[in-house]
């Protein structure tokens, strides 16, 4: 987009934002240009601005949820509270009747009326500003997809279960109410219809807020909390406040009150800065799945998923058991107890009050479940520890099993990435890839390092088990003693 559209549409924003009762916008903030940085729109602050100041205050009837809509008038039916459907409020992933309506579809549904409100729209000032294009994998080429290697963000990002989405619950309701959507009629196609839908769903992911309740009104509500938030909370888009950026070190929030929501500063924030928003203790691959963006500040929640089988490989490896005496095992344990993968990530702590996070990437330790899944299983492996290269009746031995086998699979995890850690960082470093392949070089290079730790952690903690061992580089299988 040209320089002076940008402007243009950021301005026409601006004013129109101004103008809304009840609406304010500090002096000290304004709407930044930070295309340079690949991070869109923004806000900066122009002065100094100190804790606890509210930076804009939103009024809730500017926000466009199905309460603001005049569509769940038109259409009562679909927008019936979910007890009346019959269905669950988020929406049930089996049910893919067009009456059978979430916040997310409901929201989909609302922002796509809008759209063909065009330019008439209340919110159109604002609509112009919403992005046309995206950098989530949802939108990536098939050799783009492949730089993300063994990530497991690859099977998340979920484009065909969002077509399937649109095509049950979107399309139908737009086509069967072609009066109420295109009153001036030449309805769209459908592949424009899902074109459209695929975009909002997408805006709606990187912006839309959950509407909750006036804070006070949910500390006063104890236990209702919980079956409040499943039973009444939509998404809405929030003018304004999706125009703040985020990241794991932030200093701003916005306060859910009842009749606006607000920005309101955590700390000092000094003149020039960018005031950011905070999206949650997300790993890289997650932040990359719903934003399309990654930071250095979030690999310190990166992850990794350790699936049962590569665990099940290795220990069957350790143990040296073969197919039939571990099929033996397997049956002895119960499988409803028996969890499918395991996360690893590195343990670290969500910002302070202030919004800040320290730096220190430290590994803390391996998943408990994970330990607790292992033990369960080596309890039966005793019953044939005959055929096997461990005798298991003591704890010490088990322990020792059991983290042997969890580096081998860290190990095996490793490989599954196609380029080593070492050819990934010189990478970085001799091309500084930008844009999407910069970005997936970022997420695998964040889940090697910890991987890398996972397993310089594991391997530390078999050493201390057996100080006469001498730890190699060699892979664990190999270093295993027979006993
Ligand atoms: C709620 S919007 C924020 C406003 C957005 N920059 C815009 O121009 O409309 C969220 C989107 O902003 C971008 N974004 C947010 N935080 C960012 C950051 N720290 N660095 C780069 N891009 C960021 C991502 O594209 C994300 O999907």
């Amino acid at each position: 987009m040209a320089d002076a559209d940008f402007e243009q549409r950021s301005g026409a924003f601006l004013g129109w934002f101004k103008s809304l009762p009840g609406a304010t916008f500090h002096q000290n903030v304004k709407i930044a240009d930070l295309r340079p940085r690949n991070a869109g729109r923004g806000i900066i602050t122009t002065a100094d601005i100190e804790p606890d100041t509210v930076l804009f205050t939103i009024p809730r009837d500017s926000i466009i949820c199905p309460a603001n809509s005049a569509l769940p008038a038109q259409l009562p039916d679909v927008f019936a509270p979910p007890e009346e459907q019959g269905a669950s409020t988020e929406g049930d992933a089996d049910d893919e009747s067009p009456s059978s309506q979430d916040s997310w579809t409901r929201l989909i549904l609302v922002m796509m009326y809008e759209c063909f409100q065009s330019p008439k729209s209340r919110w159109q000032p604002y609509l112009d500003i919403l992005p046309t294009t995206f950098n989530t994998p949802m939108f990536w080429t098939s050799d783009e997809l492949a730089e993300l290697q063994a990530s497991s963000v690859v099977s998340r990002i979920g484009a065909a279960e969002a077509e399937n989405m649109i095509a049950a619950k979107i399309i139908p309701v737009v086509r069967a109410n072609e009066s109420i959507f295109f009153p001036s009629g030449g309805a769209p196609s459908d592949e424009e219809l899902m074109n459209l839908a695929g975009r909002i769903g997408s805006t709606i992911m990187a912006y839309a807020f959950d509407l909750e309740k006036d804070e006070d009104e949910e500390e006063n509500e104890e236990d209702e909390w919980v079956e409040d938030r499943e039973g009444k909370t939509e998404l809405g888009m929030v003018p304004m406040a999706d125009v703040l950026n985020a990241d794991a070190d932030f200093n701003a929030h916005i306060n859910h009150e009842t009749d606006a929501l607000t920005a309101v500063s955590l700390r000092k924030i000094r003149a020039g800065e960018e005031i950011l928003n905070y999206y949650g203790p997300l790993p890289n691959g997650e932040l990359l799945r719903r934003y399309g963006y990654v930071t250095d500040a979030h690999r310190r929640w990166d992850v990794v998923e350790l699936s049962w089988s590569l665990v099940e490989a290795a220990l069957m490896e350790v143990l040296g058991a073969s197919e039939a005496v571990w099929g033996k095992v397997v049956a002895q344990v119960d499988d409803e107890e028996v969890e499918d993968g395991f996360v690893v990530e590195w343990g670290s702590e969500e910002p302070d009050a202030e919004g800040h996070v320290d730096d220190k990437l430290e590994f803390h330790g391996l998943p408990e479940e994970l330990a607790e899944q292992v033990k369960a299983f080596l309890k039966v492996a005793r019953k044939f520890e005959g055929s096997m290269a461990y005798k298991l009746s003591d704890s010490e031995t088990r322990k020792e099993v059991y983290l042997r086998s969890v580096l081998r699979a860290l190990e095996l995890r490793m490989a599954e990435y196609p380029t080593t850690l070492e050819a990934d960082l010189q990478q970085q470093q001799a091309e500084n890839p930008p844009g999407r392949k910069g970005m997936a070089l970022a997420v695998r290079i964040g889940e090697k390092t910890l991987l890398r730790e996972a397993i310089r952690w594991t391997g530390a903690e078999v050493a201390k088990l057996n100080r006469d061992v001498e730890m190699s580089d060699e892979p664990a299988a190999k270093r295993q003693r027979k006993r």
